[in-house]
């Protein structure tokens, strides 16, 4: 279990890390999603001992990484694929680090095995692509066999295939009981990847949740109705106290955008009743990377405690398609 508490780094006048709070727990991959430079990496170095925090502390366990006897038996992290030595092979790299951190060296080749580098293990780190790089890193991690592992951005420039084969590593990892803790600035990555999420934005904690809920809530969902009866329509609608907005959608028709995660159905009997006529009737979802950007970036500051708050601002942004380019139609329901 990682605990921070009050986290807070300070670089001059830039914050990096804003009075940061959360817990991360074993058994599930945790994703830790920000933009670029919302504190993630400085996060995970004060985590790993790399910084110190400003104030407030990190603990791995309870302990402090500095108070860890054999660091490397508690927490793995892969923080940068590309800082292992170019002409030194993943096999001698592996065994260095194995060596002046008191490790087995059989673990050296239990780590290639997991990580699919064994029949390569002999070529130089230099010649390896991004992919295989990324696997020498996470085997790097794995060496001392740690309960906590810690993953910054490892799918970053990766092909389809190598993002698979990440995602579902380290949701094997968790699944053997470790705490498991990635990086993304990328909501949709992560939604097929974590379980939690713990959401960060300009250093401060923004949100933090299971997945799934976080998804539900970010990306709200709108109905699209065209009737030649939109005006009576809206009159009733209003009179039941839901948020509605005429407009007009892509191919020029007026339209009624009804807000408030309705179903269609809902909407559908609502204007039988009344013998309203309808032409379209259209649940529309909000772009999810847009509603996350907006809650994360830099036009609007979120705190945690604002969070709901945020997460209805959003919504009511993105029930306008002109307003929230990628607003999809979704079918009606
Ligand atoms: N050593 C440093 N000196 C000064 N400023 C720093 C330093 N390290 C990070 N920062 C600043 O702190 C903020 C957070 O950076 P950080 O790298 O932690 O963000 P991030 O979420 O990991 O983003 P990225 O994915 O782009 O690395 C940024 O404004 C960055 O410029």
């Amino acid at each position: 279990m990682i605990e921070a508490q009050g986290l807070t780094k300070r670089y001059g006048a830039t914050v990096a890390v804003d009075n940061l709070s959360f817990q991360v727990k074993p058994g599930k991959v945790t994703g830790f999603l920000g933009p670029n430079g919302a504190g993630k990496s400085t996060t995970m170095r004060m985590m790993l001992g790399l910084d110190n925090p400003t104030s407030g502390d990190v603990r791995i366990d309870g302990k402090h990484y500095r108070d860890l006897r054999q660091p490397l038996t508690k927490i793995g992290a892969l923080l940068d694929a590309k800082w292992v030595h170019p002409n030194r092979s993943a096999r001698a790299h592996l065994a260095w680090m194995a060596a002046s951190n008191k490790l087995p060296s059989s673990r050296v080749d239990a780590v290639l095995e997991m990580v699919g580098l064994s029949t390569v293990a002999n070529k130089r780190a230099g010649a390896y692509s991004l992919g295989m790089s990324q696997r020498l890193g996470i085997a790097g991690a794995l060496l001392g066999d740690p309960e906590v592992l810690l993953f910054d951005e490892p799918v970053n420039g990766l092909d389809p295939e190598g993002i698979v084969w990440i995602r579902t590593f380290m949701q094997k990892l968790a699944e053997e009981g470790r705490t498991v803790l990635v990086s993304s600035h990328l909501l949709s990555e992560m939604a097929l990847t974590a379980e939690e999420l713990i959401v960060i934005g300009r250093g401060r904690l923004i949100a933090q949740s299971s997945t799934t809920e976080f998804v539900d809530r970010a990306s709200g969902t709108t109905i699209k109705v065209r009737s030649p009866q939109l005006d009576q329509l809206q009159g009733v609608l209003h009179e039941q106290q839901l948020v509605t907005r005429l407009g007009q959608d892509e191919t020029q028709n007026k339209v009624l955008f009804v807000d408030g995660n309705l179903t269609t159905d809902q909407i559908g009997e609502v204007a039988a009743a009344q013998g309203i006529v309808l032409h379209e009737l259209t649940l529309q979802r909000g772009s999810l990377e847009q509603a996350f950007m907006q809650m994360t970036g830099d036009s609007v500051q979120y705190h945690a405690h604002d969070e709901i708050a945020a997460v209805t601002d959003v919504n009511a942004g993105a029930i306008d398609p002109g307003a929230v380019p990628g607003t999809e139609p979704k079918g009606s329901n």
